[in-house]
């Protein structure tokens, strides 16, 4: 997994790989990695998809009743609190690496959350896997100054780096602009991996594979080629 964050001016960009893996397996290859907390606050999650999904949704639900006690916004360092208290008091059981960003009204803010309840609050941010080869990106090409094409670009530029350098990260570029009037959702952003139309027709008409041979058995004979348990 590959999942990043950057601030620019006038809101946030997350982005996310969508492979999704099961030891050496790929188990989907268009999972998605985005959840959805509030209208204008939405968590990235790296580690076990159960853990990212369910611990998104309970905080999400959390951040809801909060805010109708409040009678305001929810506002991201909230978001942020809950996850990291829940989270640590689970000491890293819960495989749950969250990038967290949104726009509240106290301004754009980015956190990235760990398993074991450890936070950090950056303008640039990455995890999963894929994390050294995005940060690699971040850290050429990051600046203080971006517009929001400039922050999708260099968000979908870090996804790519661990999509092709990194085993765990794969398929396509999965991307969430957040500002103060709307969030806008892009699935698919980037899909560098499709398939590509296959070069031959590969179906064959019945009977066009040779038979090399053909042995004709009866009933009593089967059990010397097939294992049948009683039951
Ligand atoms: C007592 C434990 O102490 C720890 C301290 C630090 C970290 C940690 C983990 C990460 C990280 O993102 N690890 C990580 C890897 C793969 C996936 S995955 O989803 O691609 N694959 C699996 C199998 O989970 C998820 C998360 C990380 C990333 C960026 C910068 C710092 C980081 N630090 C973990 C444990």
């Amino acid at each position: 997994t590959t999942i990043v964050g950057c601030i620019y001016d006038g809101g946030v960009v997350i982005a996310a790989d969508t492979r999704a893996t099961s030891g050496p397996i790929v188990a989907d290859k268009n999972c998605e990695k985005l959840h959805y907390i509030s209208p204008q606050i939405w968590c990235a999650g790296a580690g076990t998809a159960a853990d990212t999904e369910f611990t998104t949704a309970l905080i999400s639900s959390q951040l809801e009743l909060h805010s109708l006690s409040t009678g305001r916004k929810p506002r991201v360092v909230t978001c942020m609190t809950l996850l990291k208290q829940h989270l640590f008091k689970y000491q890293g059981y819960i495989g749950a690496y969250l990038v967290v960003a949104g726009v509240d009204p106290t301004g754009t803010h980015l956190f990235t959350v760990h398993a074991h309840g450890s936070t950090d609050k950056l303008p640039y941010v990455t995890m999963g896997s894929g994390s050294l080869a995005a940060m690699s990106v971040f850290e050429t090409q990051w600046k203080p100054t971006m517009t929001k094409e400039d922050a999708m670009e260099l968000c979908s530029q870090a996804i790519q780096a661990g999509i092709f350098n990194d085993l765990g990260s794969g398929s396509n570029v999965d991307l969430a602009v957040i500002t103060a009037e709307k969030t806008t959702l892009h699935r698919g952003h980037v899909k560098p991996n499709e398939r590509s139309q296959k070069l031959k027709n590969y179906k064959f008409a019945r009977g066009t594979t040779a038979v090399l041979n053909e042995k004709i058995i009866t009933k009593d004979e089967i059990g010397k080629y097939v294992s049948v348990e009683e039951v």
